[in-house]
């Protein structure tokens, strides 16, 4: 299976002098196509730094971050976006859907903005849209869906498209357990689909359905359950 994620050695620092905070304090870890990684930790623990500077959207202060074979640590800004938007596909706790456009076309935003033609993209999106079960909200607007219809919305923009990492952050968020498993059931498809993902949760029944879970303390992975990738090092006690 082809390596999709591949983090080395990742050190983030946020902010500066006495206010300096190590976010990631030597992160290696590597994600195969079919793999869904779990992580979890205490707040605080990196964990979302940890999907952002693995998607792209936030930038290593050190170390190697390659997605899909390519070092997006070496790329300018607007390459940067290229691989986001092409390859990234991401599942946010705040939803970040535009309240302006409807169901249908914030899955597609996307791909328009990688230039697929507006038509083109429409059809992907309502075929993701049927896949999450709801083909019937398309033309709806966010403030008309419930909140795990938005959800599901998020998810299928998420996975619109051939994204090969999948980066969810606590995808569930507050939605009731039927529907918190359903969503699980869907990135579970996409990554047995091909993908690589990685799944940040506080909630044990949800890291079940990850192939592995990473644990992070104070910016370093501390164990690694689950089937072991020994590349999951702790950089400073290795
Ligand atoms: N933009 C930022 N500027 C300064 N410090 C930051 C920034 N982003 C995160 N941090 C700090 O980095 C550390 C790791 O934060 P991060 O959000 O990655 O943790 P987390 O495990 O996702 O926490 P939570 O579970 O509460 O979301 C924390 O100490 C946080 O305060």
């Amino acid at each position: 299976m082809s390596v999709v994620l591949e983090m080395t050695g990742v050190v983030r620092v946020h902010g500066q002098g006495a206010g300096e905070v190590v976010a990631l304090a030597g992160v290696s870890l590597t994600v195969r196509e079919g793999e869904l990684v779990a992580v979890m930790g205490p707040s605080g623990s990196g964990k979302s730094t940890l999907l952002n500077v693995a998607g792209g959207l936030d930038t290593a202060t050190s170390g190697s971050v390659q997605v899909c074979g390519r070092e997006i640590a070496w790329l300018g800004a607007a390459e940067r976006a290229e691989v986001r938007r092409q390859d990234v596909g991401y599942v946010f706790q705040d939803l970040n859907l535009v309240p302006a456009l409807t169901a249908a076309e914030n899955v597609a935003l996307p791909l328009e903005l990688d230039g697929v033609r507006a038509g083109v993209a429409r059809e992907r999106a309502i075929a993701a849209l049927v896949l999450v079960g709801l083909e019937s909200a398309r033309d709806r607007f966010p403030e008309d869906l419930s909140g795990g219809q938005q959800q599901r919305v998020a998810i299928a923009r998420a996975l619109v498209g051939r994204r090969q990492l999948v980066l969810a952050d606590e995808p569930t968020g507050a939605l009731d357990s039927v529907t918190g498993d359903a969503v699980m059931r869907l990135l579970r498809d996409r990554i047995d689909a091909g993908a690589a993902g990685l799944l940040v949760t506080h909630d044990a029944r949800h890291a079940a359905w990850a192939d592995r879970t990473i644990h992070l303390r104070d910016g370093r992975i501390l164990r690694s359950d689950g089937a072991g990738e020994p590349a999951d090092l702790m950089e400073a006690d290795a």
